[in-house]
């Protein structure tokens, strides 16, 4: 089967006026359909390069990334975004928050409203359609924001850190609505994230950068005893802690170290 998104040796070099440095290098990556996959590492080692890379913000400096196949050239309804901030506008209403990304492409029927509305009901917002975003807390908001991305329907959501700002509770009911929302559709994800027990949590994979420059250093499976459960249960199983400290201690030694 196509991968989902595949990154073949990827780097990224940002030109300021004083001076060129490579943000990341020698990017290998695959995610297969279905899958959910976060990067963790250290501040700065790049994972918002590689997201703005993979959702087509961003052109890299060297290397290809295919999106189902198809080499990318810019951004495109495939890959949807979701992001600390929700950016929703104030002046729109829930719904038509909600369906922004349906207006810019041109997909707003009959069918992809009606679509969009089970998709706020199954979140929890019904009723809150016709009310603006600043009535709702950031729980919601986020929410709305979920819906806005899954709505224009993408095979691929890049999720960067999008429970961040969140209280603890909320974060922690977020983290399943959103697993359980994704698998249902069986969607592929990608998630940055500085909470390591999110990562496990939520994943299939987890890879961890180094930085200077960004370069993938490891890859850790999830077992699947922890896959199988949510997000909030994850942390009960066995293992959970024991890759957490493994992932920890990788984490701690230094790229010359390995
Ligand atoms: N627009 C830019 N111009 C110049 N350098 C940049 C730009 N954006 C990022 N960088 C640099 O590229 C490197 C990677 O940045 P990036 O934001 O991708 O890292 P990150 O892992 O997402 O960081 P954080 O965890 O702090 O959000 C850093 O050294 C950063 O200073």
């Amino acid at each position: 089967m196509v991968p989902v998104v595949e990154l073949n040796d990827v780097a990224h070099v940002y030109i300021t006026d004083r001076e060129a440095s490579l943000a990341v290098d020698h990017l290998q990556l695959t995610v297969s359909a279905g899958e959910f996959v976060s990067l963790v590492g250290p501040s700065g080692c790049g994972k918002t390069t590689i997201l703005s890379i993979i959702a087509g913000l961003l052109t890299p400096s060297h290397g290809e990334v295919l999106v189902n196949g198809h080499k990318l050239s810019g951004p495109t309804p495939e890959v949807g975004y979701m992001l600390q901030q929700d950016y929703l506008f104030p002046w729109r209403t829930i719904l038509n928050n909600a369906l922004l990304g349906l207006e810019l492409t041109g997909r707003i029927t009959p069918e992809s409203i009606a679509i969009t509305s089970g998709l706020l009901e199954e979140m929890g917002l019904q009723g809150k359609e016709n009310i603006y975003p600043q009535q709702l807390s950031g729980g919601m908001r986020q929410r709305v924001a979920l819906v806005r991305t899954l709505a224009t329907d993408p095979s691929l959501l890049l999720l960067d850190e999008p429970f961040s700002a969140l209280d603890y509770q909320t974060k922690l009911q977020l983290e399943d609505l959103i697993s359980r929302t994704l698998r249902e559709r069986n969607k592929t994800a990608v998630l940055v994230t500085h909470d390591l027990s999110e990562a496990i949590a939520m994943s299939d994979r987890i890879i961890l950068l180094g930085s200077n420059p960004g370069r993938i250093r490891r890859t850790f499976d999830v077992p699947r005893n922890i896959r199988e459960v949510l997000p909030f249960h994850a942390r009960d199983q066995e293992g959970f802690q024991d890759l957490f400290h493994e992932i920890w201690s990788a984490m701690e030694l230094r790229s010359d170290q390995e």
